[in-house]
C-alpha cells in the first residue's frame, strides 16, 4: 500500500449551470476560501496521494496558479490543464497527462468539497485489490423508473441500489483504456466507473461513503454546505 503510486484528476472546468451563479461554484467562497481549494485540501493532506491534476476552464487557469494553488501552498499539483465541453472530456484530458509512474488513479468532482481522508484511502485500497471502485451512499428514497409520459413502469428493489459519488478509482492501464474507447465511441457516460462496466469485464466495487460527500450542484447545497462549516 505504501509503495502504490496514486494520482487524483479533479475536474474543475464546469460552468455551473444548475447553480446559476455569476461565478462557476467551485469558486464560490466559504469562510473566505473557494470550494475548490476545499477539495484540494483534502487530497493535500492525505498521505497516500502523490500528485494532483487539475482540470479547469482555460480562463481559469492563471487564477488558480496564483489564487488557489499557490496561496494555499498545495505543493502535490503538479498540472493545471485546460478541461473540456463534458465533464468526461475534462477527465479525459487529465487522463491523458498523467505520467507512467502512476499505479491508481482516483478521480474526484472538484465541487465535492467534504471527502475524507478514510473514504480516500479506502478508495485507494479497493481500486489497488479489485481494479475498479467508487464511492457511494445507499439510497434513502423508493426509486422509480418512468416511462416518456411520467408513467411509473418499475419500482426497483431498494436494498440495490446507491447513490454514486466520487472518488471514483481505477488502475491506470484499465481507466487509461476505457476512456480511449469511450472518447472514440462518443459514448455519454456521466460517471467515470460506466466505461468500466461498458468496455471492461471487470467488476467494480462499490465502497459504502458518506452522506456528507455532497457534490455542490443547486443553491440547497450551498445551505447544507454552509451549516457543515457551521456557517
Ligand atoms: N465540462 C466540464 C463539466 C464539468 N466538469 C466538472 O465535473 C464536476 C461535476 O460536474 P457538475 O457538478 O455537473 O458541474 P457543472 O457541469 O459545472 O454543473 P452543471 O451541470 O450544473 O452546469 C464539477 O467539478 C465540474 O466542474 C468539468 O471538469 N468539465
Ligand atoms: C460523477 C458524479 O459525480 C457521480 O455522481 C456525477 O455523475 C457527475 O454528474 P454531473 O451530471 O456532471 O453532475
Amino acid at each position: 500500500m505504501d509503495n502504490i503510486k496514486c494520482t487524483v484528476i479533479i475536474p474543475a472546468a464546469g460552468k455551473g449551470k444548475r447553480m446559476n451563479t455569476k461565478k462557476s461554484k467551485q469558486y464560490i467562497e466559504l469562510l473566505d476560501k473557494p470550494i475548490l481549494a476545499y477539495t484540494i485540501d483534502a487530497f493535500e493532506k492525505c498521505d497516500k496521494i502523490d500528485n494532483i491534476i487539475l482540470v479547469v476552464g482555460k480562463n481559469e487557469i492563471e487564477y488558480v496558479r496564483k489564487e488557489i494553488v499557490e496561496k494555499y501552498n498545495f505543493n502535490k499539483v503538479i498540472e493545471i490543464i485546460e478541461g473540456g465541453k463534458e465533464r468526461q472530456d475534462s477527465v479525459y484530458e487529465g487522463i491523458k497527462s498523467l505520467s507512467s509512474n502512476t499505479d491508481v488513479v482516483l478521480i474526484h468532482d472538484g465541487a465535492r468539497p467534504f471527502i475524507e481522508t478514510e473514504l480516500i484511502e479506502k478508495a485507494i485500497i479497493n481500486a489497488y485489490e479489485y481494479g475498479a471502485c467508487v464511492v457511494g451512499v445507499r439510497v434513502k428514497d423508493t426509486i422509480k423508473v418512468s416511462d416518456g409520459d411520467n408513467n411509473i413502469i418499475d419500482t426497483p428493489n431498494r436494498n440495490t441500489l446507491w447513490s454514486i459519488q466520487t472518488p471514483q478509482a481505477f488502475k491506470k492501464d484499465l481507466i487509461t483504456m476505457v476512456y480511449g474507447r469511450g472518447i472514440n465511441d462518443k459514448y455519454n457516460a456521466t460517471d467515470d466507473s460506466m466505461l468500466v462496466e461498458k468496455y471492461s469485464d471487470i467488476k467494480v466495487k462499490i465502497v459504502e461513503g458518506a452522506y456528507s460527500n455532497i457534490k455542490i450542484t443547486t443553491s440547497e447545497d450551498l445551505i447544507i454546505a454552509k451549516s457543515f462549516l457551521n456557517l
